[in-house]
């Protein structure tokens, strides 16, 4: 399928006149200024040599009453490391020495929140339906090996970090996001509420849809939520977590080209602008070959990266890289979700009573004929 390692903002980028360009970036990605943030050279110095992609942006807020609330995220995509028959210690292990050397340039740009990609430590191994052979990769929520790698360098940096994993809680899986406070301490989990089973996607074979509901998370920085992959093409799942109070939507995938690569960049933007919220699109990056152990099946997949944010006022960054390792830093002020809130009114107007009557009336299964 697609075959294009050129991201669409770089071929419009090199096609366009600055006049067009900017033109392009008000209409289409709802940008009047340049909000490109200077890096700082040891950055630019650590991206060149470990061989990752850095981009920072700011959003900022109208003047008000209230202080600004600044608040500095980052996102980071990347691939495996090693092949997917190599030991699980030794593919855990060489994916947490890559990681880490992004988190090291994240902290130092002083982010705050970070957050990882869906299954950040392993190769998306649900496309082989092999279960026991992977079963390692699986842990704890609050005490296995990505919590501990990833809860020591929370508190070395005083970062808010959310850890995508696949949780074993007593023999039974769960696809999870976990996070983590500042001080390194486990402040909750969420399991992915909407699960594939759609051509190579078949998570349903692995463990069940979330019992977590909506929660949201109070963190030093942000009220914060997460909104798992699959979860983003289903409108209520956003919806919920903004009623609960999120000011930010983490939204991790791993995502493939022939899944909705086109409408990629409108799901999470819509949903921010819809909900008033900001929204983290977080995608994986690279190829993850496979030979399932059973019946030696070869079995490829390739995800297109394209991490981007966007804010209330449907503002977005430009996306990352679709097949390269990435850093996308962005400074927010959360005041701007009350502000479009009020400015454009959709709480008030949202009636939601109606809804939850007519709801109440849905039959759980929807007709399909
Ligand atoms: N990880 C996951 O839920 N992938 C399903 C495909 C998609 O929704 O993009």
């Amino acid at each position: 399928m697609a075959t294009h390692s050129l991201h669409l903002d770089e071929i419009i980028k090199n096609k366009l006149n600055p006049e067009q360009l900017k033109e392009y970036n008000r209409i289409h990605y709802g940008r009047i200024d340049n909000c490109e943030i200077k890096l700082q050279d040891s950055t630019l110095e650590a991206g060149k040599l470990h061989d990752f992609e850095v981009a920072a942006y700011s959003f900022s807020a109208a003047k008000e009453v209230r202080n600004p609330r600044l608040v500095k995220v980052g996102l980071i995509q990347h691939s495996i490391v090693l092949p997917t028959s190599e030991p699980i210690e030794k593919q855990r292990n060489a994916i947490f020495d890559k990681v880490q050397k992004i988190i090291e340039t994240a902290a130092s740009e002083g982010v705050q929140i970070l957050c990882l990609q869906e299954a950040w430590y392993m190769p998306f191994f649900l496309c082989t339906r092999e279960k026991e052979e992977w079963k390692e990769f699986v842990e704890s929520a609050d005490n296995g090996p990505s919590f501990i790698f990833l809860s020591k360098l929370a508190k070395k940096f005083n970062l808010v970090v959310i850890s995508p994993i696949l949780e074993n809680d007593n023999g039974v899986w769960w696809n999870t996001a976990v996070v983590i406070d500042e001080n390194g301490h486990y402040v909750g989990k969420h399991r992915k509420n909407h699960l594939p089973s759609v051509g190579s996607f078949s998570e349903t074979a692995y463990y069940l849809p979330g019992n977590t509901g909506h929660p949201v998370f109070e963190t030093k920085y942000a009220k914060i939520a997460i909104n798992i992959c699959y979860g983003r093409h289903h409108a209520m799942n956003w919806l919920m977590f903004g009623l609960n109070g999120a000011e930010i939507v983490f939204n991790p995938a791993a995502t493939i080209s022939e899944f909705g690569e086109s409408f990629w960049g409108i799901e999470a933007r819509n949903a921010a602008i819809a909900n008033s919220y900001y929204t983290c699109s977080l995608n994986r990056v690279g190829t993850e070959d496979f030979t399932t152990r059973s019946t030696q099946k070869n079995i490829s997949r390739s995800y297109y990266g394209s991490s981007y944010i966007t804010a209330p006022n449907g503002c977005r960054t430009p996306s990352l890289s679709r097949d390269k390792d990435g850093l996308l830093i962005v400074d927010m002020d959360l005041n701007l979700c009350r502000q479009v809130k009020d400015h454009w009114g959709f709480n008030m107007t949202a009636r939601l009573d109606m809804y939850a009557k007519e709801l109440k009336n849905i039959h759980p299964t929807p007709n399909l004929l």
